[in-house]
């Protein structure tokens, strides 16, 4: 048996909806953190979600999960964070139909400003934050304006569905298994402007853009339907994507905490200006996780597809930013 490890204190807000309920088993099983770390879940919701969460911790209890210490729940952020160690802003209300995502910038704003300050002032000095909750680019920019004694890259975004529907799509096209896809990009915003790159993708030790030789199937199946696959699946289930969406927030929150094993990952974080992208924009770009930190892979060429691609990404998050000044300058503070 391994030797246990001092408990991790782990939030989830929105725990009443329906990603959490794929989430919340699966970190208290030890999905996330593994099989020798005990956690608390620590779990925000709406007061009138509250009696449905309560409905959710009795099914926590009847798993009788050994890693699983204990499971507090609040309506306030300040009680939900406090000295969390991991967060996992799930909590929004998520696109219907016919619905884009900066439509939901405005209701949003308002929650992840208040979840930012109380994360600010009661998490973990060391906290990790995973901002899941549509927009989530957008939700994570304003999380981080208003958690400004948190580290700058404490706080990312969740753009791992879409790269791991990239890889998905990418190793079908190819007929191999995804474990042997490595290198693929998922660039910008999670929203139709991102843009799936593959040309370092590697399979195995090939490259494969040179074994696809598929430049139509790229610009008119990779791309639209990668971009596209949240609104397919909501058109299909009637509801967004749910298993798929925890299952990407555990696998960028674990590869964050235990790295990704010299594997390239796609992350939305801050930007720090490279590929002319502007500086502390929260973006989809490729990274490396070790000791507990991720690292920005450079140097990449940018053709001219990948440029009007990533701009179109940038003008939409600008967009989106400069939106959020409108609101807060307009009273909202
Ligand atoms: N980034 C990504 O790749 C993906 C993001 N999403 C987004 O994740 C979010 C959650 O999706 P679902 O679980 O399907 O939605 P849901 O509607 O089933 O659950 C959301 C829950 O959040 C709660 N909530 C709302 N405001 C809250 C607040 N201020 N504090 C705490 N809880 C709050 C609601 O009461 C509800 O129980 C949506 O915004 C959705 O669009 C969904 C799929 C993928
Ligand atoms: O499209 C949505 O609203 C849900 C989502 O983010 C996804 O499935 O990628």
């Amino acid at each position: 048996m391994k030797p246990v490890k001092p408990v991790k204190r782990v939030a989830v807000t929105g725990a009443a909806g329906q990603i959490a309920y794929s989430l919340l088993f699966r970190v208290a099983r030890g999905d996330l953190l593994g099989d020798d770390q005990p956690v608390i879940l620590q779990l925000l919701e709406l007061p009138q979600a509250l009696d449905a969460l309560r409905g959710v911790v009795m099914e926590l209890e009847d798993c009788a999960f050994p890693l699983l210490q204990s499971v507090e729940i609040s309506d306030d952020p300040r009680v939900a964070f406090r000295d969390v160690d991991y967060a996992l802003l799930v909590g929004s209300r998520p696109r219907t139909k016919g619905m884009e995502r900066r439509d939901l910038l405005a209701a949003n704003a308002a929650i992840f400003r208040t979840q930012g300050q109380a994360l600010n002032d009661v998490a973990s000095r060391d906290v990790k934050v995973l901002v899941v909750g549509n927009p989530a680019n957008t939700n994570a920019l304003i999380t981080r304006r208003f958690a400004p004694e948190l580290p700058a890259d404490a706080i990312t975004a969740m753009i791992r569905l879409d790269h791991n529907r990239a890889v998905s799509k990418l190793a079908a096209r190819c007929g191999v298994p995804v474990a042997s896809v490595n290198r693929m990009v998922v660039w910008g915003n999670h929203s139709p402007t991102m843009y799936p790159d593959y040309r370092y993708a590697q399979i195995g030790q090939d490259s494969a853009r040179a074994l696809l030789a598929d430049e139509r199937w790229n610009r008119d199946v990779f791309i639209p339907e990668v971009a596209r696959r949240g609104t397919a699946i909501i058109e299909a289930r009637g509801a967004s994507s749910a298993a798929s969406a925890a299952n990407a927030a555990i696998d960028q929150m674990r590869d964050w905490v235990y790295g990704s094993a010299g594997q390239w990952v796609s992350m939305s974080v801050p930007s720090d200006g490279s590929y002319g992208i502007p500086e502390g924009l929260m973006f989809g770009v490729p990274v490396i996780c070790r000791n507990g930190a991720f690292e920005r892979v450079t140097g990449l060429e940018i053709d001219a597809l990948s440029r009007e691609r990533i701009d179109a990404s940038v003008r939409e998050l600008m967009e989106e930013a400069d939106a959020v000044d409108a609101l807060f300058s307009a009273g909202a503070r």
